[in-house]
């Protein structure tokens, strides 16, 4: 592998240990090399935080080596006051004479405007090196400033024979919550919703199923709560309603509620494209990233709208012979593999 792939790549590597924490900040990952070796590492820090490059150069305990050295980060420093200083100025009043750059950033207060300003400088820029591998390892943010919505996860389970719930009359004679899949995939799922800044489900998700939508088989940071309660009927001990952590209630318009600190209100037109409005209000706060965690039909307005970019889909082992259908889901299969006893299908958006 060329040297400054090798680089590029550690920086990935080190980028993935803020996926969770730095949303909506990008998870950036740094590196920087002094006569062949690797002098520090750095990874952005939780939101607000200072940014990769700043991490890895205050772990450099003579500075001066800097004027000898190459920085090496997935993205582009940023070059504007945003909760921090720009890493660029920093970069620069260091005199770092080359810095090599994985991909551009799209947000419009930086597009361009790093990379200027260390030329201006004096230090020599690379870009573009393992574009590819830094537009998957970014592709929240991404998503979010170059297509204005967040990125969109869905995820469902469905038994061998394509269903996602049993018939309602038999949850009737027993209400109590049925598994499709293994402990390992819940496990997995619980991953998953520690690294997306929120989760999605409907209102007869919450009805029928009570879920808590949290981390509790993994660690870090709940999802922001987001679901579909068009007539208000999700009300009293549902654990949605429980805080925290933030939450967002979708009703239909002209129906109010009370909001608290935690508990949030939001107003959609039913009759419209409801996961393009949906996607409008979570651009709107500042949500990079969604799990759509079902039921069938909330998955189906994100499909028929063409608002998703991975379905990651469980297979189990059994069979319900009649119930609630999954939705078909076409794209490039890019991941199959086996979670304990269940099959996971992960597709991409290719249209
Ligand atoms: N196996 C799995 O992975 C999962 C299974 N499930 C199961 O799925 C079932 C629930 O799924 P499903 O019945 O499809 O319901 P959803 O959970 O998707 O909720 C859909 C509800 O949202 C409201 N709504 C109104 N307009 C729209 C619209 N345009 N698009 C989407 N929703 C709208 C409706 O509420 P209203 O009726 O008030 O108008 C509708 O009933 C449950 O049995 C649950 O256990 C759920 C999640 C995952
Ligand atoms: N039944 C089923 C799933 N159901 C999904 O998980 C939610 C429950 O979340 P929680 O209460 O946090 O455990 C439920 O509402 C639905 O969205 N998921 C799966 O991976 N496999 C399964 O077999
Ligand atoms: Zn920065």
């Amino acid at each position: 592998m060329k040297i400054h792939e090798k680089y590029i790549s550690r920086a990935i590597e080190l980028g993935r240990n803020a996926m969770g924490t730095a949303a909506p900040n990008p998870m950036v990952g740094c590196v920087i090399v002094c006569e062949g070796k690797i002098i520090a590492e750095g990874y952005t820090s939780p939101y607000g935080g200072p940014h990769a490059e700043v991490n890895a150069i205050n772990t450099v305990s003579d500075p001066s080596v800097l004027s000898r050295s190459t920085l090496y980060v997935t993205l582009e420093p940023c070059s504007h006051y945003g909760k921090t200083p720009p890493c660029a100025d920093l970069i620069r009043k260091l005199k770092i004479p080359r810095v090599v750059i994985g991909l551009k950033d799209p947000y419009e207060q930086v597009a361009g405007r790093g990379i200027e300003h260390l030329k201006e400088g004096g230090a020599e820029v690379i870009s573009g090196i393992l574009e590819q591998e830094c537009r998957e390892h970014h592709k929240r943010f991404l998503c979010f400033h170059e297509e204005k919505r967040p990125y969109i996860i869905l995820k469902w389970a469905q038994t061998l024979d394509g269903f996602m719930a049993p018939d309602k009359k038999a949850r009737t004679k027993d209400p109590s919550p049925y598994w499709i899949t293994g402990k390992s995939s819940r496990q997995l799922v619980h991953q998953w919703r520690s690294q997306e800044q929120a989760i999605l489900v409907g209102t007869n998700t919450v009805l029928e199923d009570n879920p808590r939508l949290d981390v509790r088989d993994w660690h870090g940071r709940s999802p922001t709560r987001i679901f579909l309660d068009p007539e208000l009927r999700i009300d009293g001990e549902y654990h949605v309603l429980q805080p925290p952590p933030l939450t967002f209630r979708v009703t239909k318009k002209g129906i109010s509620t009370r909001e608290t600190d935690l508990l949030k209100h939001w107003t959609i037109d039913f009759d419209k494209d409801i996961a393009l409005q949906l996607c409008e209000l979570m651009y709107g706060e500042n949500i990079n990233s969604v799990i759509v965690e079902g039921g069938a039909r909330t998955l189906e307005a994100f499909i028929q709208a063409g608002l998703w970019d991975e379905a990651r889909v469980f297979t189990g082992t059994t069979r319900f012979g009649t119930g609630l259908k999954a939705p078909e889901i076409k794209g490039k299969i890019i991941r199959e593999s086996k979670i304990g006893t269940d099959h996971l299908k992960i597709v991409r958006n290719d249209q």
